[in-house]
């Protein structure tokens, strides 16, 4: 089939400015995936950093395994890119039973979630990836389940429906989420474990990049991995898709070998900035400082403005620009800080403070 000329073009357009974002971008892309999947560590001490999260697992894990039981649900939370399914395969190796994961978006009917609960096998690990994105219906037939191992189902229509209760196996269920506040109180009352996923610190990243050029076999020094490291917005999603295009430009222009010169050359190229900022953390930031004074501006305002998803900005964008105080959120809206002026190079106003 002939694509028309100028429809083969506008694609093209799409697709280098897709290519731009997703370098820095916590989210996941197709192209990620089986390289993720040889990097991703399948032992908790094999896990760096998240030590708050890793020493409550821990425990949870040992007690669980000394009484025999199946681990209490767990709920992990944070933004994207952080090691939340990682850790959810982690709990299934660690506990060594079954894993099986599904999503909030991927369960549609009520009987695909009948069947998973139905055919669990006792202790095994159920991974709910984005339950926030959950159907109502199918987030109430999950407390029964989740309460105590029963499941009601409905035989029947009209006035001859009938309710019959089937246990399922104890087990584990394992959600995710990058919008914990999205959760009812009921469901998020169902977990014992809530484990909340931070940044990681640039030092952690540089572990996470020196461990993974290690699997990828390409030889790094510390600086080099230190570089990579800063620029990856806390995210070991970031790091190690950054690690790969070093590496690529490493192989043709120094050898093959990464040291920090070879780092910076290579994300200079790649126009990655000393914070990792893409395009569009410079323009939200831009955007706030040029069109409406520094604000206060409202989340739909900016987001309209930047032609933006409300949820990605909120998700994405905003945690890691407030984790590193560039951002305020207040009551009344977003506000650029003192920092973000500076890295934009723009003077920042002296006016009255209206707080
Ligand atoms: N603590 C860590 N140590 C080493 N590598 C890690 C760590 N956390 C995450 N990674 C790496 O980052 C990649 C992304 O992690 P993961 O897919 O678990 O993130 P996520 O929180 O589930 O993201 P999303 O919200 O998009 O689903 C993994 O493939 C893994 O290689
Ligand atoms: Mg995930």
């Amino acid at each position: 089939m002939d694509i028309p000329k100028h429809k083969a073009k506008v694609d093209l357009n799409r697709k280098a400015s897709a290519e731009a974002e997703r370098l820095v971008s916590a989210g996941r892309v197709d192209e990620d995936a089986a390289f993720e999947l040889k990097l991703r560590p399948t032992r908790l001490a094999e896990f760096i950093g998240q030590e708050k999260a890793k020493e409550q697992l821990a425990i949870a894990l040992e007690a669980a395994k000394s009484r025999g039981e199946a681990l209490d649900h767990v709920l992990l939370f944070g933004p994207p890119g952080l090691g939340k399914t990682t850790l959810a395969t982690i709990i299934a190796n660690e506990l060594e039973v079954g894993y099986q994961q599904t999503s909030g978006p991927a369960l549609q009917i009520q009987g695909d979630l009948t069947a998973i609960l139905t055919n669990l096998r006792e202790r095994q690990v159920l991974f709910l990836d984005e339950i926030h994105r959950l159907q109502p219906v199918l987030e109430e037939k999950l407390y029964t389940a989740l309460e105590d191992y029963k499941l009601d189902i409905i035989i029947g229509q009209g006035p001859a429906a009938r309710t019959h209760v089937m246990e399922i196996k104890p087990f584990t269920f394992v959600a995710a989420t990058t919008r914990p506040g999205l959760l009812s109180s009921p469901l998020r009352s169902r977990f014992g474990i809530l484990l909340r996923l931070e940044f990681y610190t640039d030092d952690e990243l540089r572990f996470v990049v020196e461990r993974s050029a290690e699997v990828i076999g390409v030889p790094i020094d510390q600086d080099g991995a230190a570089e990579i490291a800063m620029r990856s917005r806390g995210t070991p999603r970031i790091a190690n898709r950054l690690l790969r295009r070093v590496r690529d430009y490493a192989q043709v222009r120094a050898q093959g070998k990464i040291d920090r010169p070879t780092a910076q050359a290579a994300l200079a190229m790649l126009e990655v900035d000393a914070h990792g900022f893409d395009e569009l953390d410079r323009r939200l930031l831009r955007t706030i400082i040029e069109k409406y004074d520094g604000g206060p501006v409202g989340l739909n305002t900016l987001a309209a403005a930047l032609a933006e998803e409300q949820d990605a900005l909120e998700e994405v964008y905003e945690p890691f620009l407030i984790q590193i105080g560039f951002l305020d959120r207040t009551p009344r809206g977003r506000v650029a800080t003192r920092l973000a002026y500076e890295h934009l190079g723009i003077e920042m106003p002296r006016k009255l403070s209206l707080f």
